[in-house]
């Protein structure tokens, strides 16, 4: 079903539960090629988490591969975790040819703060129009005042919500939806505020949750891109919803990993239904 027809149906736009399962119900029928260009941390959880939601993820990043293969696909991820120079050329490469394709880029900031080169990777990379900027407070906080800011690596040391003037103002500067991930994911197209309340603690004792989460964002917008605010909020309250029904029988983040992975592929209506939880903020 098309999400537009849902708005015309619902048009204050809060049956979130029904925009998210829509969301999720298209992408699991159109299986959409997502291209992550990420850090060597979070391969394999990205793309096992973008498989278990239904999309069809390929880490492909080398530069020469770019031209032939960035058209076919749906849309790109772009994460800085683990970057070095040489991979900076393909990263930008392939924002260029995918946003040159109308199709919906996202970019994950991770550690932007940590360090100059970073930083300025990260801004040149907000310079080239991603459609979705997702990161934890500490790294919106970075890129939204352009500064070295108190960072503890790749981990936050701000609240999500002390992050809601930055991703506002980052969101009017790049023209992006802005999600800070944390205890309350806030989503922001630089006017409107979200809150997806979804989620359990223990999942920021896995790492790579925010990379996998920044990932199934891309399917979402993949499936969704002109209600980009809206898929990207569905994407963190689903992501959420599984950690949570993972959670209920696992025994550490070990095997919060697998049981989040499960539940993202099992994930039915009533879960859907019973569980999300997305306020204006
Ligand atoms: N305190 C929390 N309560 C519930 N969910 C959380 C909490 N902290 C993080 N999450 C969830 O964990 C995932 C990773 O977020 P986060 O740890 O902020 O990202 P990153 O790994 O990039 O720092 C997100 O889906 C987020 O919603
Ligand atoms: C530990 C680490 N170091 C460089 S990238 C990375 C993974 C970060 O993943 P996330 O931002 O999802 O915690
Ligand atoms: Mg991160």
């Amino acid at each position: 079903m098309e999400l537009e027809a849902k708005r015309n149906h619902d048009p204050d736009l809060n049956d979130w539960a029904s925009i998210a399962w829509t969301i999720l119900c298209n992408l699991r029928d159109q299986s959409p090629l997502v291209q992550c260009i990420t850090n060597y941390v979070s391969m394999d959880l990205m793309a096992n988490t973008l498989l278990s939601a239904g999309a069809s993820p390929a880490m492909i990043h080398s530069i020469e591969e770019i031209p032939d293969f960035t058209p076919h696909v749906r849309a790109l991820c772009i994460n800085v975790g683990t970057l070095s120079p040489n991979w900076l050329p393909a990263m930008k490469a392939a924002a260029e040819l995918i946003t040159k394709s109308g199709k919906p880029w996202v970019l994950d900031p991770v550690a932007a703060g940590a360090s100059g080169f970073r930083l300025k990777a990260c801004l040149e990379l907000v310079g080239l129009k991603p459609n979705v900027i997702r990161g934890n407070a500490s790294e919106i906080i970075a890129l939204s005042k352009a500064s070295l800011g108190v960072t503890k690596g790749v981990d936050s040391s701000h609240e999500s919500i002390d992050a809601i003037d930055a991703a506002k103002s980052l969101a009017q500067a790049s023209g992006a939806i802005v999600a800070v991930s944390g205890a309350v994911d806030i989503v922001t197209d630089g006017n409107r505020v979200v809150g997806a309340h979804n989620g359990v603690p223990m999942m920021q004792k896995i790492t790579a949750t925010g990379c996998a989460v920044t990932a199934l964002i891309a399917a979402f917008v993949a499936v969704e891109p002109s209600n980009a605010l809206e898929a990207t909020a569905s994407a963190l309250s689903i992501f959420g919803i599984a950690g949570e029904l993972g959670m209920d029988i696992a025994k550490g983040p070990a095997s919060l990993r697998t049981h989040l992975i499960d539940s993202l592929h099992g994930l039915d209506q009533a879960a859907v239904f019973s569980r999300i939880k997305i306020t204006l903020l």
